[in-house]
């Protein structure tokens, strides 16, 4: 049995959201951006912390841990317990590789608003848990999103004619109600994706970009 304070949580969630602006800043820097280009973006943020409990269970593969999917926000800050379970999908060949757990670090998933940001610069990578046979786990992702009135399309600096935007303009608030709203009812149709706003017909010029998907940082934790 855990239990949690409300002051903890909130206390948790500064300190969460104070590592991901500083991440945001290395970011920024690694596009070859001013520091603080993504700060505004920020500024009425809508981001969310999920505690997420999944019970052992002794035939795992029919058990729901959490369905293959990507991230829909920015950044995912990731806490996970010493279990493990993630999985993320390699590109090449669609092998699902375990994510071994590493104490005292954070997994930080791309999101699909990086994705458009960066113009694929930085791309999201699709995962999934599953659950483990005889130990229960517990992770606490926080979901670093943008203000709800926030435009979702490729950072202007890194566009121009020989590297179009491959994304049309999306409404934060409007995509993320939208998802909300159709949320496992029709499970038949995909639920609305970033990818939905790709501009289609573009033509590929230039070399390949360095994909960046997956990072690990650790950082201490105050005990
Ligand atoms: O529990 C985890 O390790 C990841 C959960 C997850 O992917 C999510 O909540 O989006
Ligand atoms: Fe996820």
């Amino acid at each position: 049995m855990v239990t949690l304070t409300r002051e903890a949580c909130e206390e948790y969630a500064q300190e969460v959201q104070k590592l991901s602006t500083k991440l945001m800043e290395l970011i920024a820097l690694s596009l070859g951006l001013p520091e603080n280009r993504f700060n505004g973006f920020f500024k009425d943020q809508t981001s969310s912390i999920r505690f997420n409990h999944y019970p052992s269970c002794p035939i795992p593969h029919l058990a729901l841990g959490v369905g293959q999917h990507k991230d829909i926000g920015v950044l995912t800050v990731l806490a996970q317990d010493d279990v493990g379970g993630l999985q993320v999908r390699r590109k090449i060949d669609g092998e699902w590789i375990s994510v071994k757990p590493t104490p005292d670090a954070y997994i930080v998933n791309v999101g699909q608003i990086m994705q458009v940001w960066s113009n694929d610069k930085y791309e999201s990578v699709e995962h999934r848990v599953m659950v483990n046979s005889e130990k229960e786990r517990f992770s606490i992702p926080f979901f670093l999103t943008p203000a709800h009135y926030t435009m979702v399309k490729p950072l202007e600096e890194l566009t121009d004619d020989q590297n179009p935007a491959k994304y049309r303009a999306c409404n934060w608030g409007k995509f993320f109600i939208t998802r909300k709203g159709s949320n496992f009812r029709k499970l038949n149709v995909e639920n609305i994706q970033f990818h939905h706003f790709r501009v289609s017909n573009i033509k590929k010029r230039g070399g390949v970009h360095r994909k960046i998907r997956h990072l690990t940082v650790t950082v201490s934790r105050h005990r």
